[in-house]
């Protein structure tokens, strides 16, 4: 079930490599000795079928991760359910099929937590996929998820291909999108604290009551995990990746303003939604193969908050709204 994939002049395709995940996926693989191949969505629209396909037969991958994807905060999810299942089950088609084609050995694909049941036992298993009602606000996502983990068992039953899938928790880090509409907590947390001690203003306001809880993984350890998984694993379940703890929102905004400094009070805006309960990952099977995190949730938004001052004066920090 985990034979290893040798990435030693393999000629590996990172998919959405502008991104978060995707550049943490290129920071990471810069230590293997792989060629990296990229594609901006300028030179390639994954939303094009045809043009994913000639351009799998030309550049020829050995293996393709899968970090693009339309992404968004609970916000996002719930205001634009068309453009989250059609344009997700759109590119990660078309990436699946074409590499298929074009005959690609290895393919990791990447899901979310949210693909599990809005009321799964906690920590989720991979087991309890599929085994209730998902959480209104992102099902339109989850769905398109559910159908590239599925797409993926089902190349692999029919035609023995090795394409796999993981699902990571809630990430942060370098490269996120702090756009405050259609951003997730961390980003738009780090950002509302920042502008408020700049602007002397003494609130921080968090969406909803601050109850739910969530687990968080800093994006160059899930980057570290997908390539670990990436060289070992072979199997057709896909693999939870996550820190293995959780907290409360109303305690990661007391956290998240600590760390960004200015005496400010938070308050909650009732009129934004909560989203699932709790999800923390049963992460036991990751944690099996030997990986570990490296970045505690602290030390993880220190680095993050330390890389957002260092970028935002000179324009590098994504503050607007991201292309549709
Ligand atoms: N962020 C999280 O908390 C989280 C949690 C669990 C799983 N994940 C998974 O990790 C993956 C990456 O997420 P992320 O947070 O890195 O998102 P992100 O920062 O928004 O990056 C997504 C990337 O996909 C590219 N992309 C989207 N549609 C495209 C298209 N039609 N053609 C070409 N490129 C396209 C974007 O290109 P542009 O740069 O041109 O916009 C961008 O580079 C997704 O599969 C997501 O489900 C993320
Ligand atoms: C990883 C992603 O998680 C997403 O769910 P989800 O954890 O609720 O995503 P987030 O948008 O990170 O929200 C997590 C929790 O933080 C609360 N929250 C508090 N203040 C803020 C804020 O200023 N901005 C945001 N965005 N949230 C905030 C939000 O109400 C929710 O309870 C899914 O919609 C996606 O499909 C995906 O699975």
């Amino acid at each position: 079930m985990n034979e290893t994939f040798d990435l030693k002049g393999k000629r590996v395709f990172v998919a959405g490599h502008r991104g978060m995940v995707g550049s943490a996926v290129l920071r990471r693989l810069a230590v293997e000795d792989c060629e990296i191949l990229t594609a901006t969505r300028a030179e390639l629209d994954l939303l094009d079928q045809a043009g994913v396909r000639r351009w799998m037969a030309d550049r020829r991958p050995d293996a393709v991760v899968m970090a693009a994807a339309k992404v968004g905060g609970i916000l996002a999810n719930d205001r634009f359910p068309a453009d989250f299942l059609y344009d997700n089950v759109a590119v990660q088609t078309n990436l699946i099929e074409g590499a298929f084609r074009s005959e690609v050995g290895k393919l990791l694909f990447l899901g979310s937590s949210c693909i599990y049941p809005k009321l799964a036992p906690q920590p989720i298993p991979e087991d309890a996929l599929l085994t209730g009602p998902l959480e209104p606000t992102n099902e339109w996502y989850a769905i398109a998820k559910i159908a590239g983990l599925k797409l993926c068992q089902a190349y692999r039953r029919q035609y023995g291909v090795n394409y796999i899938s993981a699902m990571p928790t809630n990430l942060y880090g370098p490269g996120d999108n702090f756009h405050l509409e259609s951003s997730h907590v961390i980003p738009a947390l780090m950002r509302k604290a920042h502008e408020a001690k700049q602007a002397g203003h003494k609130t921080l306001q968090v969406w909803g009551s601050g109850t739910p809880m969530r687990e968080f993984l800093h994006v160059d350890d899930a980057a570290d995990a997908l390539v670990s998984l990436l060289k070992t694993y072979s199997g057709e379940s896909h693999v939870n990746v996550g820190s293995g703890q959780d907290i409360t929102i109303a305690e990661l905004a007391r956290t998240v303003a600590s760390i960004v400094g200015g005496d400010v009070e938070i308050t909650f805006d009732a009129t934004k939604p909560d989203g699932t309960p709790r999800k923390l990952l049963d992460v036991s099977r990751l944690f099996a193969m030997g990986w570990r995190p490296r970045y505690s949730l602290h030390s993880g938004l220190e680095q993050t908050y330390a890389w957002f001052l260092r970028h935002i004066e000179a324009g590098q920090v994504r503050l607007t709204a991201p292309e549709s």
